[in-house]
């Protein structure tokens, strides 16, 4: 008997550092979403696309699940109720190391409002006891009716293959949105501003990296020089954060710029020029649309 094909757009939400880019990572095979011990670091919607022979399921990391503090929070958990309306199904992934919080209660009063289906993912198994996973489970049956529930170990792969066929049995028949081989959508710029704002997270230990943002003015290949020309800003919500980003006598931005174009020449396998701007922007609203496009030309490179 032949089986149809089922595909689906699944949104993958939880409170920061839950282990959501450890997931994506462990089933697309590659380092897709950076990780970092600090929360926060993925703001933007990544789409990874893991194709079986029986489904696709196009993933969608939905980062700023929480209470908004600022305008960009703001922008974020506007961006996330909509996503939960949108998709096929939702993963709420949990850090079972983690005791219940408002942050989750936050979460679970969105999705109350969504008609989607809903898995519970208890991530960090590897971290805990057997025996306590069970009352664990319990709690959060009782928190809300959870479609599924699936404890794993991201990070170990453990019941990684169970969640996936599970997923793709939720969803409906549908065809191949990507080609096989396509794990993330126009990866070449979100990737490059995950680049950068990895170095200043890593860089700076400030109050700096919850507020900023990348975005790419320019990414083109210069043909007389041999090399890929890029002019990134990084958004800032405050004059004084301005400052720490730049460093004394710049030297903090230019060791950002340092360590990003080491990894951006090796992503890319060419030479590369980068050119680092700090800009203080207090409207988050005004870059909606800005924000959305990380849609990379292929002209323009
Ligand atoms: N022991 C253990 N650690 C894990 C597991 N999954 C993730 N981690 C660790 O948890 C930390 C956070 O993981 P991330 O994948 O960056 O978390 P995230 O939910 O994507 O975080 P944001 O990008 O802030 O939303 C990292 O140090 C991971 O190595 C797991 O299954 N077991």
């Amino acid at each position: 008997m032949a089986t149809t094909f089922k595909s689906g757009f699944v949104a993958l939400i939880g409170r920061p550092n839950v282990g959501k880019s450890t997931l994506l990572n462990q089933v697309l095979g590659q380092k897709v979403a950076i990780m970092s011990d600090k929360a926060q670091t993925t703001r933007n919607k990544i789409r990874g696309v893991y194709t079986s022979d029986e489904a696709q399921i196009v993933f969608i990391d939905t980062p700023g699940i929480h209470k908004p503090k600022h305008k960009l929070g703001q922008y974020m958990t506007r961006i996330a109720q909509k996503t939960l309306n949108e998709v096929d199904l939702v993963i709420f992934m949990v850090d079972v190391e983690q005791g219940y919080g408002k942050g989750d209660q936050y979460i679970i009063d969105m999705l109350e409002r969504a008609k989607t289906p809903v898995f519970l993912i208890m991530n960090k198994i590897d971290k805990i006891h057997p025996e306590e996973l069970l009352p664990l489970i319990d709690m959060y049956r009782n928190k809300y009716t959870f479609d599924e529930i699936v404890p794993i170990s991201a990070l170990e792969g453990n019941n990684v293959n169970t969640l996936l066929q599970q997923v793709s049995s939720y969803l409906e028949e549908g065809p191949k949105f990507y080609p096989d081989d396509q794990v993330t959508d126009h990866p070449e710029r979100f990737i490059v501003s995950e680049l950068i704002r990895e170095k200043i997270l890593h860089l700076t230990r400030e109050e700096v990296p919850h507020s900023i943002a990348i975005e790419i003015d320019e990414m083109s290949y210069k043909k007389d020089r041999d090399v890929v020309y890029i002019q990134a800003a990084v958004i800032v919500e405050r004059a004084s954060q301005k400052g720490i980003i730049i460093g004394k006598s710049g030297g903090m931005l230019k060791k950002v710029g340092s360590l990003a174009r080491q990894d951006i020449e090796a992503l890319l396998g060419s030479k590369v020029f980068l050119e680092l701007w700090v800009k203080v922007q207090k409207n988050w609203r005004d870059k909606e649309s800005q924000l959305r496009d990380y849609g990379f030309n292929e002209e323009d490179y």
